[in-house]
């Protein structure tokens, strides 16, 4: 049977100076209570990168002027499964601010591990502290 459905988020990791932006999922949203890079789910009509920058800009009202894919990563909760596409957002115009009242943070890559993230994110923190703390 194929009936699971997979849900598809683009998902950015927002780059600035060694520093990286998370902000707040709401208590009741799913993985409720933690901090999430900026995203969201894809629409039937677009393709993951237009997503990005859809989200971004409602979510946290800047407009990504350069994304490169980071990794793609599929994990199953019991409740549901999603398929993160990962971009790292190196370039962007505006000032982030939490547009649908959710709290935002700057955090050094290296303090990334010690942050209560959402469970699929783990391979993610793995990449970015190789990648940027790596010499
Ligand atoms: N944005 C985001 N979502 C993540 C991360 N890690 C992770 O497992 N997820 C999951 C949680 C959710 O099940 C899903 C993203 O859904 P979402 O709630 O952000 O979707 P959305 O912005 O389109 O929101 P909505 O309109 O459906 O409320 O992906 C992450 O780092 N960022
Ligand atoms: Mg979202």
């Amino acid at each position: 049977m194929n009936s699971i459905k997979v849900i598809h988020v683009a998902v950015g990791v927002i780059v600035r100076q060694q520093q990286i932006l998370l902000a707040l999922r709401g208590s009741k949203q799913h993985q409720g209570g933690k901090w999430e890079f900026p995203g969201g789910k894809v629409e039937a009509d677009e393709t993951a990168q237009q997503a990005l920058i859809r989200e971004l800009y409602e979510e946290v009202a800047i407009t990504v002027t350069q994304s490169d894919s980071l990794m793609q990563l599929e994990y199953a909760y019991p409740e549901k499964t999603v398929l993160l596409d990962i971009y790292l957002v190196t370039a962007f115009d505006g000032e982030p601010h939490g547009r649908e009242g959710q709290p935002l943070r700057w955090v050094d890559i290296a303090e990334l591990d010690s942050i209560e993230l959402p469970d699929a994110n783990q391979p993610i923190v793995q990449r970015l502290q190789q990648y940027y703390l790596a010499q």
